[in-house]
């Protein structure tokens, strides 16, 4: 089971000022427990674990394997909560050359509609010439223009590369049960389409089939997922205690750091198999709590690459940081740093020692340097990196996100300040329907 521990927190802040949040915290559990919070219509996510019946983890395996048997590569067409979930699992779990592997038993992943650059879709779509290729169309609202754009694109060479009747059967929806542009397109062409339910925001769907799905097509056990989120449903409950709740422990931390003036958290992580889950971190915190001028900014390193990088800010600048260490305990692989007669490199007083070990040694000295330079440490342990062990850590994140949003007094569960770029894009592209702001914002440039 993860675990987290703030010992190197406590010279920063008290366990007496940690106790203040008890009350709150409790409040806050309560209010997402009987949906009398803000946003209480988005708690879809709070029990979906627990509540995900076998009959749908086989309707999610069974649509995988018609895409492994059918596609050498597929590409999952999302932004945001709409594929950051997925990738962070899929990177986690997968070879870090998976790319490059041959004798595959699994389609190769990619992703698409995350941006809007020509060159990387075209450049995909030069790619994806003459493969077996399907796709997964992922869109809650089914109506963002990053995916629409994407998915109009890869469906053309998808139906033109593979006929009608093939791209049929590898192309998958994953949308709202009724609206939106993506469920139109599926009901029309007849695609095997996932719901996303009305009451699980994007960047809390990964336990659908928004990361099920693809997840399953790359070849890692959903069942495991599952099971091990449901595991920190049980740990986290409204049951337990304060002191023994390690979401609860959690929010109260960096909300109590925030209080004293550290603006800043910063995910960490020693093995760059963890980059997309900070990347999915940071949306699930960002979008939740930054709102009404308030609320941590998140931020990631992967280290120890960003310790040559950000490390002299992360050591030395404003003191407005704390930072949430990832650690894996245990690795899957094991090396060896060889002995070397000449040992010109001076490396041999490493010799026969695991390279993880001397990765955990930069990782306890950059904890150690760092909490020396003002930055309060939390650390999150993972036994090792698996599909159990994610799901606990998924569900983690998520209940002390819903939390931690409760206590800081914003609505976790919207996400208004996203529509802004939106609309001045719509506007500035003449969008009909959009006449009025494109005269307003023409006036501006
Ligand atoms: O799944 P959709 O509706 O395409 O949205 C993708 C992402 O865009 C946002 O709505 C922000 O615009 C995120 O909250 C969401 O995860």
């Amino acid at each position: 089971m993860i675990s987290l521990d703030i010992k190197k927190t406590l010279g920063f802040i008290s366990n007496d000022a940690i106790a203040t949040y008890k009350e709150p915290i409790h409040k806050a559990q309560e209010a997402l427990e009987n949906g009398s919070g803000k946003g209480s219509d988005f708690l879809g996510w709070l029990h979906l674990a627990s509540s995900t019946t076998q009959e749908h983890l086989e309707d999610i395996k069974a649509t995988a394997q018609v895409l492994k048997d059918n596609c050498d590569v597929v590409v999952v067409a999302g932004i945001g909560g709409s594929y950051l979930g997925a990738r962070a699992v899929i990177e986690s779990l997968s070879n870090s050359f998976d790319l490059r592997l041959e004798n595959r038993k699994n389609p190769i992943i990619l992703y698409a509609g995350h941006n809007i650059s020509e060159d990387y879709l075209f450049e995909l779509l030069e790619f994806l010439k003459e493969k077996r290729f399907g796709i997964i169309n992922i869109s809650k609202s089914g109506t963002t223009t990053e995916t629409a754009l994407a998915f109009r694109l890869l469906k053309k060479q998808c139906e033109e590369q593979r006929g009608k009747a093939i791209a049929k059967k590898v192309i998958v929806a994953i949308t709202d049960a009724n609206k939106g542009a993506a469920r139109i397109t599926a009901d029309k062409e007849g695609y095997k389409s996932f719901i996303i339910p009305d009451n699980v925001g994007g960047r809390f769907s990964v336990l659908t089939p928004v990361g099920l799905l693809p997840i399953a097509v790359a070849g890692f056990d959903i069942d495991q997922l599952i099971a091990g989120a449901a595991e920190m449903e049980k740990a986290c409950g409204l049951d337990v205690p304060f002191e023994k709740n390690p979401a609860a422990i959690y929010a109260a931390t960096r909300n109590e750091l925030y209080k004293q003036g550290k603006k800043i958290e910063i995910l960490v992580n020693f093995t760059p198999k963890l980059h997309y889950v900070s990347e999915w971190w940071k949306q699930l915190y960002g979008e939740s709590e930054g709102k009404e001028n308030k609320g941590i900014y998140p931020a990631s390193v992967d280290l120890t690459t960003d310790l040559h990088s950000m490390g002299q800010w992360i050591q030395e600048g404003e003191r407005s940081i704390f930072e949430t260490v990832i650690s894996v305990e245990k690795v899957n692989h094991e090396l060896r740093v060889p002995e070397d007669k000449e040992n010109l490199d001076g490396l041999n007083y490493l010799a026969g020692k695991r390279v993880d070990e001397v990765n955990k040694m930069a990782e306890l000295g950059t904890q150690l340097a760092h909490v020396d330079g003002d930055v309060p440490n939390l650390r999150i342990v993972m036994p090792s990196l698996n599909e159990r062990h994610l799901g606990q850590l998924i569900y983690f994140f998520e209940i002390a996100c819903g939390i931690s949003g409760y206590i800081l007094g914003v609505n976790p569960f919207n996400q208004p300040g996203v529509e802004a770029y939106k609309s001045n894009m719509f506007a500035l592209l003449n969008k009909p329907g959009y006449e009025e702001q494109s005269k307003a914002i023409q006036a501006k440039l």
